[in-house]
């Protein structure tokens, strides 16, 4: 099955005013659909990031891709790291670490290895998840991914979540989420606010969620010091706390005298960075993201990796669409030490989803592992035409929180640690 067309048609679906670390949400996300076939007339699916410089460095390493094998994933790997030559990107797209030449191989590797799985599970007439080993679990609970936001863009009318910008605007957040897909655990997405009041936010949330497993992440907004006093006044409250504080160095510092878990997708993103963290401690649990770990068996590598030096597995999202998610489930559903909530933006994206409807929906908190040859979902090529078309017009072809934030609050600094 030898692969003789490449289709990359870059995305912009509307976006919520999300807040983080680095600013806030522009008005649309970009991904870029990957659509992979074949001399047999088979099409697999992959979804990546969409920045252009990404975009640009997709379109570079297609030539090498095409005439080689479904089945060959190494010589693909090889194609693109050859293709790359030993080029860095830039990431831009969110809060996931310093990217290395290797991790930008896996970056752009990811969304073909994806989709050359969704065909070798078309051909078989077998979900993706068998050919990662099979699944341990049908469903793959997800958490509710809260964020502090504004009501709507500026100069446009309050989307349907409204503002959420303080401790009763954060539980009723959860409950909207909760309600609607059933979630069984919560992430607070901080660094926006003083540590006091994200503390207050996660009081807040315990007590009107009792029992429930509760994670915060400020992606590396504070210092050590900041950190360990936060994870004090957490203790108990939290399963675990992410990427408080940046480095490995100052999350080692952190982790040898915090009362929970630390965990990341910011100070190790690539395999290159395991051995120091493992040495260091730096990192219990590891948030694990096929998107820029190489793809679905290279992620399976990572899990094995995580299983032999006792670190645990969650998995962390960016904005994304159903090939994503897809992808996700199946990764989760074969992965047998993922013992987390995965992470997911889904709900606030799902509604301009580019993938036929029915094939993914929440069922108290999990997605069902679709089981269908392939990744089981199927491109919706309307919607596909429609965000193609917003690409084209929307004005942004890399994301830029912090530019996006400065143009509301001109003073405002992406500074890590900023408390
Ligand atoms: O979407 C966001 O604003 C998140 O902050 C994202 O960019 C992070 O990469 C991510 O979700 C995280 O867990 O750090
Ligand atoms: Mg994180």
């Amino acid at each position: 099955m030898k692969i003789t067309d490449i289709t990359l048609t870059p995305i912009a679906f509307p976006d919520p005013p999300l807040l983080n670390s680095a600013g806030v949400h522009e008005p649309w996300a970009l991904r870029t659909i990957v659509e992979v076939r074949t001399d047999d007339g088979l099409l697999g699916l992959g979804e990546t990031y969409g920045d252009l410089g990404h975009l640009d460095r997709l379109r570079a390493v297609v030539p090498g891709l095409l005439g080689l094998d479904v089945y060959a994933l190494n010589a693909m790997h090889r194609s693109v790291a050859d293709a790359l030559g030993g080029a860095v990107g830039a990431d831009r797209h969110g809060l996931t670490g310093d990217v290395t030449p290797a991790g930008t191989v896996d970056r752009v590797y990811s969304p073909f290895e994806v989709a050359c799985l969704d065909i070798q599970g078309r051909a078989a007439g077998v979900p993706v998840s068998d050919l990662l080993g099979g699944a341990v679990r049908d469903r793959v609970p997800y958490s509710a991914y809260l964020f502090y936001k504004w009501a709507g863009h500026p100069g446009a009318e309050p989307d349907e979540w409204g503002a959420a910008l303080d401790a009763d605007g954060i539980v009723a957040q959860a409950r909207t989420l909760i309600d609607r897909h059933g979630f069984g655990s919560i992430k607070l997405k901080g660094g926006v606010f003083p540590p006091e009041q994200e503390i207050e936010a996660v009081h807040a949330l315990r007590a009107a969620f009792p029992g429930v497993p509760l994670r915060l992440d400020p992606n590396a907004a504070w210092t050590t010091e900041t950190s360990l006093r936060v994870a004090d006044e957490l203790a108990g409250v939290l399963e675990y706390l992410e990427d408080p504080t940046p480095t490995i160095a100052g999350m080692a510092e952190v982790a040898a005298r915090s009362p929970m878990p630390l965990a990341t997708n910011m100070c190790v993103v690539a395999f290159e960075h395991l051995p120091e963290s493992v040495a260091r401690d730096a990192v219990q649990v590891l948030l694990s993201d096929h998107h820029y770990w190489g793809g679905l068996s290279r992620s399976r590598n990572l899990a094995a990796i995580c299983d032999t030096f006792g670190i645990g597995l969650s998995m962390h999202s960016n904005s994304h669409l159903g090939i994503s998610l897809a992808g996700m489930t199946h990764l989760a559903a074969a992965t047998p030490n993922l013992n987390y909530a995965c992470d997911t933006h889904y709900p606030w994206n799902a509604a301009d989803d580019v993938v036929l409807s029915g094939a993914l929906s929440f069922v108290d908190g999990a997605v069902p592992v679709p089981t269908g040859p392939g990744l089981g979902v199927e491109l919706d090529r309307d919607a596909l035409a429609r965000l193609a078309e917003n690409y084209r017009t929307c004005g942004i072809t890399t994301r830029d929180d912090t530019g996006y934030m400065r143009r509301v609050e001109p003073g405002f600094e992406k500074r890590l640690p900023r408390w």
